[in-house]
């Protein structure tokens, strides 16, 4: 069988890069063959695993600089029954990719928003009166910007590659260390793994309605590594929570924490257990 992944496209773009080093490891680990598919965005890619037109996703979740990419946390709770197989790590740089000849000739700079947020300070002190233009990824702008000189992407070094563009600056990311965790999903049950994550709502907005589900992971030293916020699009000032925890689902501890969790919670989801790989 070949298994199809879903990813943000168009070709060259991080997630792309991430999908296609997944997609080395299965092969390596079960000789399965693999195929990408582009997506036209982050949610589409995660809908297109659950509906099943694709076997797996891969997508981003949370970068060192900007946060979390909160679409995937959203799409993820709508969806619910996506599993997490596997956390990549990918390091970042970003390049400014355009055909201008410097910086003075540039009027207008594409990129998705983390692709901008991330090279903030940069575009402020190289580029501070340029409009800034969101696209749905760091590559969707690269097909116009052959033929405008005056236009500039924030993408990748191997998209300029891809693309046959050419680099005006890099590195142009404005911290040295900057990484993106993705999140690879199917709807396939998740296996066993350092790492569990799970969003759950609370019934009320009373004091204390977070403080009990900490003390529970807490009073069994079950260490959580992040803790999110997301509104809950029902009203003002209502949340979900989302929590990534340093622990196996499959852990007696960690059973009997997410069974006292769910009496506290008005609705509860369990993203799976995985395990982390670094990608250099
Ligand atoms: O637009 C891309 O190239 C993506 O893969 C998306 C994305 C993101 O959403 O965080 C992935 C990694 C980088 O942080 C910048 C953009």
């Amino acid at each position: 069988m070949t298994v199809s992944i879903a990813h943000l496209g168009p070709s060259g773009t991080y997630a792309e890069a991430a999908a296609l080093a997944y997609a080395q490891s299965l092969t390596q680990n079960t000789g399965e063959d693999t195929m990408l598919c582009p997506c036209s965005s982050i949610s589409q890619t995660l809908w297109t695993v659950s509906k099943g037109d694709a076997n797996i996703g891969v997508v981003p979740v949370e970068n060192s600089i900007e946060g979390s990419v909160t679409v995937t946390l959203d799409t993820l709770w709508q969806i619910g029954s996506l599993q997490i197989q596997q956390a990549l790590i990918l390091p970042i740089n970003h390049a400014l990719i355009s055909p201008a000849q410097n910086f003075a000739d540039i009027q207008v700079v594409y990129s998705h928003p983390q692709g901008l947020a991330q090279c903030q300070g940069w575009l402020e002190k190289y580029l501070p009166d340029v409009p800034l233009i969101a696209k749905n990824s760091t590559t969707e702008a690269l097909d116009h910007v052959r033929d405008e000189t005056h236009t500039a992407v924030i993408s990748s070094l191997r998209a300029a590659e891809l693309y046959q563009l050419p680099v005006l600056a890099y590195p142009i990311n404005d911290y040295p260390d900057n990484c993106t965790r993705f999140w690879v999903v199917s709807l396939q049950p998740s296996g066993p793994g350092k790492y569990t994550s799970l969003g759950f709502s609370v019934p009320a907005n009373v004091p204390g309605a977070l403080a009990k589900p900490l003390t529970i992971f807490a009073e069994r030293g079950i260490n959580l590594s992040r803790i999110e916020s997301r509104p809950s699009k029902r009203s003002l000032g209502d949340y979900l929570f989302f929590m990534d925890l340093e622990a196996d689902s499959h852990d007696q501890s960690v059973q009997s924490a997410l069974a006292e969790l769910r009496s506290f919670t008005e609705t509860l989801k369990i993203f799976g257990s995985y395990t982390l790989l670094n990608l250099n």
